[in-house]
């Protein structure tokens, strides 16, 4: 039995290297390797997967189960991200989720892989026992088999017959046959074994199995935190660093466990190859280390999962609330404005009550995530039930924002004559950049630019105002400007025989005295009606400065106060001066204001509405400190003394521009888009100008001077026109862009464009084109500005922005904005143009000499220049913050005396 017994160990002995030649690994290297091949195949299926549900689902009948954990978990996923979420932008929470559910089914796969290797264990004790009795009997199998061999073999020979007969005890033929049915028995027995042992083996490989998948299980996760790491909201860069060194580490460990367990595996294999019991022994010993090591791995391994747990709920948590932090405040300001016009609407025409609409502003201007939701979530929805979505999310809450409601007669790019409609949408938008809810009111224009405007709509309401006795409809119209960051704007169109705003112009009607009243007027009404509690109403120049007598004198007594008024005096020239009873149109009690103090004009006895919104408003001022310091004397234009009595509520603001609008970089006009740092796009659009405007290309460094402007006598048409010639003698080319409102300065210009008209050096352009302005702008290398009085002046800034470089007249806001290159007076670091101080042809032709001079001989200089004014900084940023801080004084003031 023994013998037999021997025999088929042998024979298993042989089988069995196949077998486990088959599942091993030759080397560690090209297991990693074929690790890393099927986590990479299964990183992407699950991607896949999670892109098309579908699919997924099917593929995953055919996975085992961790695999199918998986899939699920990635349309599950799915299906939450557009429910929940319907943006991609909040992928990041996904994941998170995702990785939850995946550490937790890698948990789960730890315990499986343990309870396999403690059975495994079993099973290999048990067979190690089992295969030394084996052994034993296989011996005594052995010597038994050896002497029935020599018992036959001796009596044939018949040699110690005799001696066999006496010594041994005889055996029989039966009992050999019964001693070979035993032999038979202990083989099949052993067979019996070997079967086990062979399916010990399996359940190694299936070990080895579930280890690779959790090795690919960790891969992906690796993969997951790629991607994680790229959507997420920018955690600490120490937290990401921790978060790696973890998953190294558990990469690292779980390798060095793949390692022994390959190692056990192969040890395992081997001892089918070992006859004595040393070797088995010796065998069993590295199994038992190996078991041991592999046991601390995995206890390591769960540690530090369980460490990683922690660290992502953590992560998890923080993002949850940044996401949602972040959400609130990253959705454009276009969607706030609307929703801010939604609410009005709503007021309007009675569906929300004043309490939830003011709370519903304040959730807009506090940037609000639940109103946020709400309005996301009401895609496809009827009017009412996106009404009482809101109404459902109404919470009360306070905010630091201001709500300011500009009323303007302009505002770019929808309704532009000249820097007041730059200034509505710059300061409008900046504003609002800092957290306030602002609004813009506006005629309803018919020769406004629609296309400017985003869902244009009017609203199924009316609202009535008084004028000249009567009350009129006003049909009010909604919509955003999306080239200023959705500023939401309310269009009032008039529902008067005059037709006020039907005029194919903006300004230059006989009756614009009316027609701004009367504007003026139903702004206020349409605030009233809407029960807006207003923090400042910001009216600007003499087309809306009706409005601060009429809010003191006419709704203040109605309980609509809440505001402060601040008035922007754009330039001193128009000041509204008309016979005192014209402005009883509107409303307002000539008797009570036709006096000295009031509205009574200072030099002709009229009624002035300038000298009416310093003496009404809380807040006066201009657009810059300059001109401020200019209109307390001369340039105030009678009105000095008024600013005099109330400086004390007067400043003078410099203007900004626009960067996003008036950016070299991203100028859709432009023919080749450049920066401080590559000016190889501005010769480029210089160029293409010349081409455009057939000037001469052959010399591409003769210097392009540029001129944009309205061709009033403000802005010293007399020193413009000299320029041209002053640039023909130097030597340029010059290109002017503007048109007069004076018609005999229109001809006058019509006269000298007709006399350039062939020469191939000088081009006038006398119409308004915005587009062009951008491509003159870029193309230029000189800009000039020779006002007789310029309050503010944005060409200056925008040509610089440009690299153009300013040659103006020191007044106003040129002298802000432009200080002289080769002024010692002035810290170098400011000189960024060339400026002349006397209004008259000399004094430029010196300021543009040495422009030339600079620009023909000293070319490295030049090219410092201009660098140096395309990297002023002449945003809205500091400007607003002015603004900012004088509303917030006055309403402060207002707060207290309340
Ligand atoms: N003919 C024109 N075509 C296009 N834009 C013009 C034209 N004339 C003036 N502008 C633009 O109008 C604005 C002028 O603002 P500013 O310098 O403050 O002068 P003002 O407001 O006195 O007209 C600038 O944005 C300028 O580019």
């Amino acid at each position: 039995m023994a013998c037999l017994a021997a025999a088929a160990v042998v024979a298993g002995a042989e089988a069995a290297p196949l077998l486990f030649r088959r599942r091993l690994a030759p080397s560690p290297v090209a297991a990693r390797r074929r690790l890393l091949v099927s986590c990479r195949a299964r990183s992407r299926s699950l991607r896949t997967a999670a892109e098309l549900p579908r699919k997924s689902t099917s593929n995953a009948k055919s996975h085992n189960r961790v695999n199918m954990q998986r899939d699920e978990t990635s349309v599950s996923t799915d299906k939450e991200r557009q429910e929940k979420y319907g943006d991609e932008n909040d992928i990041s929470n996904l994941q998170l989720e995702d990785l939850i559910r995946m550490i937790q089914n890698t948990e789960k796969n730890i315990m499986l892989l343990n309870q396999a290797r403690l059975q495994a264990l079993e099973h290999v004790e048990k067979i190690l026992k089992e295969k030394e009795d084996l052994q034993r009997k296989i011996k005594i199998l052995e010597t038994r088999l050896s002497e029935t061999d020599a018992r036959p073999k001796l009596s044939a020979e018949g040699q110690f017959s005799t001696e066999i007969n006496d010594s041994l005890p005889v055996l029989e033929l039966d009992d050999i046959k019964e001693e070979n049915m035993l032999l038979k028995d202990d083989i099949q027995f052993l067979k019996t074994m070997l079967i086990e042992v062979s399916e010990t083996e399996n359940s190694i490989f299936t070990l080895e199995k579930e280890r690779t998948l959790l090795d690919a299980s960790l891969r992906e996760l690796e993969s997951r935190f790629i991607d994680a790491q790229a959507d997420m909201l920018k955690p600490g860069p120490r937290q990401y660093d921790a978060w790696w060194e973890k998953v190294e580490n558990l990469g690292d460990l779980l390798e060095t466990a793949t390692n022994k367990v390959e190692n056990a595996a192969m040890v395992l294999g081997r001892n089918h190859d070992l006859e004595d019991k040393e070797k088995i022994e010796s065998v069993e010993e590295r199994f038992q280390v190996c078991n041991h090591e592999m046991h601390s791995q995995i206890e390591l391994y769960e540690n530090s999962i369980a460490e990683f747990h922690d660290i992502l709920s953590k992560l998890v948590e923080e993002t949850e609330k940044r996401s949602l932090e972040h959400s609130a405040s990253s959705m454009p300001s276009e969607l706030w404005s609307r929703i801010s016009l939604l609410i009005d609407g709503w007021l309007l025409e009675k569906r929300i009550s004043y309490n939830d609409a003011n709370t519903l502003r304040e959730m807009v201007r506090k940037r609000d995530s639940c109103l946020r939701e709400a309005y996301l979530s009401c895609r496809g929805m009827k009017d009412r039930e996106i009404v009482d979505n809101f109404l459902k999310i109404t919470l009360p809450g306070t905010s630091s924002g201001l709500h300011i409601v500009h009323i303007a007669a302009e505002m770019a790019p929808v309704a532009k004559v000249g820097g007041l409609a730059d200034v509505i949408s710059g300061l409008g938008k900046a504003l609002q950049k800092k957290g306030h809810l602002v609004e813009i009111i506006l005629p309803k224009y018919d020769c406004m630019q629609n296309d400017q405007v985003s869902n244009l709509k009017v609203l199924d309401v009316v609202v009535q105002s008084y004028f000249e006795g009567n009350l009129f409809n006003n049909k009010i119209w909604t919509g955003t400007v999306e080239a200023y960051a959705g500023l939401p704007v309310y269009f009032i169109e008039p529902q008067h025989p005059a037709k006020f705003f039907w005029r194919a112009q903006y300004y230059g009607e006989h009756d614009d005295f009316k027609r701004f009243a009367y504007f003026s007027r139903a702004a206020l009404e349409l605030l009233y009606q809407s029960q807006k509690k207003i923090d400042i109403i910001h009216c600007h120049d003499w087309q809306t400065a009706f409005v601060a007598p009429l809010y003191w004198e006419a709704y203040a007594n109605l309980g609509f106060n809440s505001a402060r008024i601040c008035f922007t005096c754009h330039n001193f020239e128009y000041q509204g001066a008309a016979p005192a009873q014209d402005l009883a149109c509107c409303g307002l009690d000539v008797e009570q204001l036709d006096r000295e103090d009031r509205m009574r004009d200072n030099s002709h006895g009229r009624i002035n509405v300038v000298k009416g919104a310093i003496v009404y408003s809380n807040i006066v001022t201009t657009v810059s400190p300059t001109y401020a310091l200019e209109v307390r004397s001369e340039g105030g234009r009678g009105l000095q003394d008024s600013l005099k009595l109330h400086s004390r509520k007067f400043v003078g603001i410099l203007n900004g521009i626009d960067t996003d609008t008036w950016n070299p970089s991203t100028d859709r006009h432009l023919k080749v888009q450049y920066n401080a740092n590559d000016l190889q796009g501005k010769a480029a659009n210089k160029a293409a100008l010349r081409k455009q405007l057939n000037l001469s290309s052959t010399n591409a460094s003769q210097p392009l001077v540029g001129c944009i402007t309205r061709l009033v006598p403000q802005k010293g048409v007399h020193l413009i026109r000299h320029a041209i010639y002053k640039t023909a003698e130097l030597g340029g080319q010059f290109v002017l862009l503007g048109s007069s409102p004076v018609p005999h300065i229109q001809r006058e210009f019509e006269g000298i464009a007709d006399h350039f008209q062939n020469n191939n050096n000088i081009r006038l352009l006398l119409k308004y084109d915005d587009s062009l302005s951008h491509w003159i702008y870029a193309a230029s290398d000189m800009f000039i500005v020779p006002s007789m009085f310029e309050p503010c002046g944005l060409t200056q800034m925008i040509a610089m922005r440009y690299g153009s470089v300013p040659i103006v007249r020191k007044t106003g806001g040129l002298n802000d904005s432009v200080f002289d290159f080769d002024d010692e007076t002035i810290p170098k670091e400011l000189r960024n143009g060339f400026t002349f101080v006397h209004p008259d042809e000399k004094a430029l032709s010196g300021a543009m000499e040495r422009a030339f001079n600079y620009y023909n001989r000293k070319p490295e200089i030049w090219k410092q220049l201009v660098q140096k004014d395309m990297r002023i900084d002449f945003s809205w940023a500091s400007s607003a913050s002015q603004y900012e801080d004088i509303y917030q004084r006055a309403v402060a003031r207002a707060r207290a005396a309340a």
